[in-house]
């Protein structure tokens, strides 16, 4: 299937046998029907035969194989279009040469034949259901055309619809090759490192996980895994669109298609194949297509109404002024049948999921995953944008910069209280209090019954009495603070620091001042979002309020929400929503899925290797440069502007020509020419988007060859 009339088509005839239409699912790009396991097979595809369409079961075979199957349908349609151009030629010249019309008829017949032998079969179906399509239009034009003995002209109009039919597939094509080469990333081998020492080449799909395998200069690396041995500059555009290699040393992590630069790496493996981050982007992008944005929807209902309208509209200006006035009946027919022509809508249907697929295509490309078209359609109508503070705004990697005990005690009494408490916490702030306290010597002893509290902090319980720690809220709750430890808190959040309370029931005995530094591009990347037109920027956090108005203050923001749990911040996106209409949430992931689920618009950053926030976001920033929002927001504007045109475009083209059929200036071969123009020109306009990227984050030459850029090529 190639456009969404025959979407409409597959629905009416497959849906009954599927119990109802919205459990089937379409790829247009692929030509893929997703029917639920449960249905007979056989009797969809004896359903879909009697379509004009053919169906086969899907096989999972390579990109390689579906390119072929592909080009081959793209080869037939070409090939027809040709045959079917140089037989109506060659009419034109016989019709001249001879003075008996019947060899140049001949060749004409041939002309339309060929060029309808894809189109008749489903004008025949469009016919018997009574849901007249585009190519119903067409076929009653031609045929109308020769009945009037207008037979170069039939000739003429089947050799254009062919071509066209033949350009749109191959526009399409060129959209679903870029996504697919977004797979082709993988190499096709791995070096796995083997008991005995020596490496040896396996499928990546056939390394398990926690194999070692190594990678060399230049080479890509085939699977996620964990540094064991070495040290590398690594290109990671493939996945996250910077096009500045970052260091990779023990411990970290690498992603399978970036491109390993100068060391040698040996990488543990902690993903199958299916399953490594490129792996689901690739699979998420190619699933969004399927998924279709508010604009194409309207597209949609806009074409099931207006072609019966049309073909109304046609049938009436073929009758009613020859049955009314008595005007010549053949020229009242011949003007209805180039309204016909003129009023098929292929423009319009194919244009939108075209510039959809590539708008996500090259977001893809800088790092921007998009899960679906309508949320590039959100983003570009952003009025407000509501930011995580730790990890999001600032980099999430809080140091201890004080500690502070009150009323007499020591500083080793709360850091052991402290981390008595954290011993086995995953908190970044805990975190930090362990090593901080590891550095001074200090191995915790961990309390007994420890209890975390999100969004609050932890108590347990150390040698028989209650230990408390946690936020300035927490404290509050636990009627544990005074006025002098209210004024030491605030004197400790000076500049952004937050401060954690620690305390047992007696009170607040100390407090612990971390800081964790604010993103270096976060500052820019917010005046650009300013710049953007975004209207309102707000910060949620759940950390304490003072710490919070300082981080907002130092970076410009409009509004920030202190204190909050991590549930509190999904009501907080309900109340942005009902103030500032569109917001999007930007998150981390870490306790801010709430939020994002809640917000308009849920956006991940930093989420190459962290699969939840992939998951949970509707859109998501494979790298962790906040610049890149901006960038988004542009794009997805870009692609209504592109999606904005088309549609005009083509309605006054529509219009225009019709106005010059009924006024009898139009004739039929110059109707499908403006058509088929109208089409090639939007479809271009589309896939202008393929070639957007990103602005990279830095301008400096890193002096290594950039393997993205081989990637640009291949697209192009
Ligand atoms: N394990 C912990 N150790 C110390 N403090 C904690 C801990 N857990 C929670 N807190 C306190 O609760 C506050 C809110 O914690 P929460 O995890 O919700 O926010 P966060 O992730 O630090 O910040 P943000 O909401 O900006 O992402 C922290 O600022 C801290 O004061
Ligand atoms: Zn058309």
């Amino acid at each position: 299937m190639c456009c969404v009339e025959e979407v409409r088509t597959l629905k009416a005839v497959v849906g009954p046998l599927a119990g109802g239409d919205e459990r089937l699912s379409f790829d247009l790009l692929n030509g893929k029907m997703t029917v639920p396991a449960d249905i007979d097979g056989d009797a969809v595809i004896a359903a879909v035969s009697r379509t004009g369409m053919e169906a086969k079961p899907w096989e999972c075979t390579s990109v390689a194989e579906r390119d072929k199957a592909n080009s081959r349908r793209q080869l037939l349609q070409a090939v027809l279009a040709g045959l079917s151009g140089g037989a109506a030629l060659l009419g034109q010249i016989l019709g001249q040469a001879f003075q008996a019309p019947l060899p140049g008829q001949m060749a004409e017949a041939v002309a339309v034949a060929v060029g309808l032998w894809m189109v008749l079969p489903k004008a025949l179906h469009a016919v018997r259901s009574l849901r007249p399509d585009m190519n119903l239009l067409m076929s009653v034009a031609v045929f109308g055309a020769m009945a009037q003995g207008d037979w170069m002209e039939a000739a003429t109009v089947s050799a254009l619809f062919a071509l066209s039919l033949a350009l749109e597939s191959w526009s399409a094509e060129r959209a679903r090759r870029a996504v697919a080469a977004l797979m082709d990333l993988t190499p096709p081998m791995a070096r796995v490192k083997e008991a005995d020492g020596d490496e040896a080449l396996a499928a990546p799909e056939e390394v398990p996980v926690g194999a070692v395998f190594v990678v060399l200069p230049g080479e890509r690396i085939p699977l996620d895994g964990r540094v064991l041995v070495g040290e590398s500059m690594v290109d990671q555009a493939p996945i996250t669109g910077e096009s500045v290699p970052v260091l990779k040393s023990v411990g970290m992590e690498v992603f399978a298609g970036t491109i390993n630069a100068d060391g040698v790496l040996e990488v543990e493996n902690l993903k199958l194949a299916g399953e490594t981050t490129l792996a689901k982007v690739a699979r998420l992008v190619e699933e969004a297509q399927g998924k279709r944005s508010k604009v194409e929807r309207w597209v949609d209902r806009f074409s099931a109404i207006y072609t019966p309208v049309v073909l109304a509209g046609a049938v009436a200006v073929a009758m009613l002024p020859p049955l009314a006035l008595g005007l010549d009946w053949s020229e009242w027919i011949y003007r209805s049948l180039v309204l016909l022509v003129i009023s098929c809508p292929c423009a319009l249907v194919i244009s939108t999921p075209l510039t959809v697929v590539a708008a996500m295509a090259s977001a893809a490309r800088a790092g921007v995953l998009v899960k679906g078209g309508e949320y590039l359609e959100t983003a570009s109508r952003l009025s407000a944008i509501a930011f995580d503070k730790t990890g999001t705004v600032t980099l999430g990697r809080p140091t201890v910069e004080r500690v502070m005990a009150l009323d007499g005690g020591d500083e080793g009494t709360i850091l052991r209280l402290a981390t008595a408490l954290e011993a086995r916490s995953t908190h970044p702030l805990g975190r930090a209090i362990l090593d901080h306290a590891a550095a001074g010597g200090i191995a915790p002893t961990p309390a007994e019954s420890i209890q975390s509290l999100p969004g609050k902090g932890i108590c347990g319980i150390l040698d028989g009495k209650t230990v408390w720690l946690g936020s300035h809220r927490y404290a509050v709750e636990r009627g544990a603070e005074t006025p002098a430890v209210r004024d030491a808190a605030l004197a400790l959040a000076e500049s952004g620091r937050s401060v954690v309370a620690v305390g047992d029931d007696t009170g607040v005995r100390g407090l612990i001042a971390l800081s964790d530094p604010i993103r270096p591009e976060a500052a820019t990347a917010l005046a650009a979002l300013r710049q953007a037109g975004i209207r309102k920027l707000i910060m949620l956090t759940g950390d304490n309020t003072a710490t919070g108005e300082r981080v907002a203050a130092a970076l410009g923001f409009d509004l920030v929400l202190a204190e909050l749990l991590p549930e509190d911040k999904g009501e907080a996106m309900d109340d942005l929503a009902r103030q500032f209409g569109t917001v999007a949430m930007v998150g981390d992931g870490v306790n801010d899925a709430p939020a994002m689920a809640r917000s308009s618009l849920g956006i991940a950053m930093g989420a190459a290797g962290t699969d939840t926030a992939i998951e949970t976001s509707d859109l998501a920033l494979m790298s962790d440069d906040l610049t890149r929002l901006a960038w988004l927001i542009g794009h997805s504007r870009r692609m209504m502007k592109v999606i904005r045109q088309n549609i005009a475009f083509a309605i006054a083209l529509k219009a225009v020509f019709m106005v010059l059929a009924i006024l009898d200036m139009a004739t039929l071969w110059g109707a499908i020419a403006a058509d088929m123009g109208a089409a090639l020109l939007v479809v271009f306009n589309g896939l202008r988007l393929l070639k957007a990227t990103a602005a990279p984050r830095s301008e400096e030459d890193t002096g290594l060859s950039s393997p993205s850029k081989a990637f640009d090529q291949r697209l192009a």
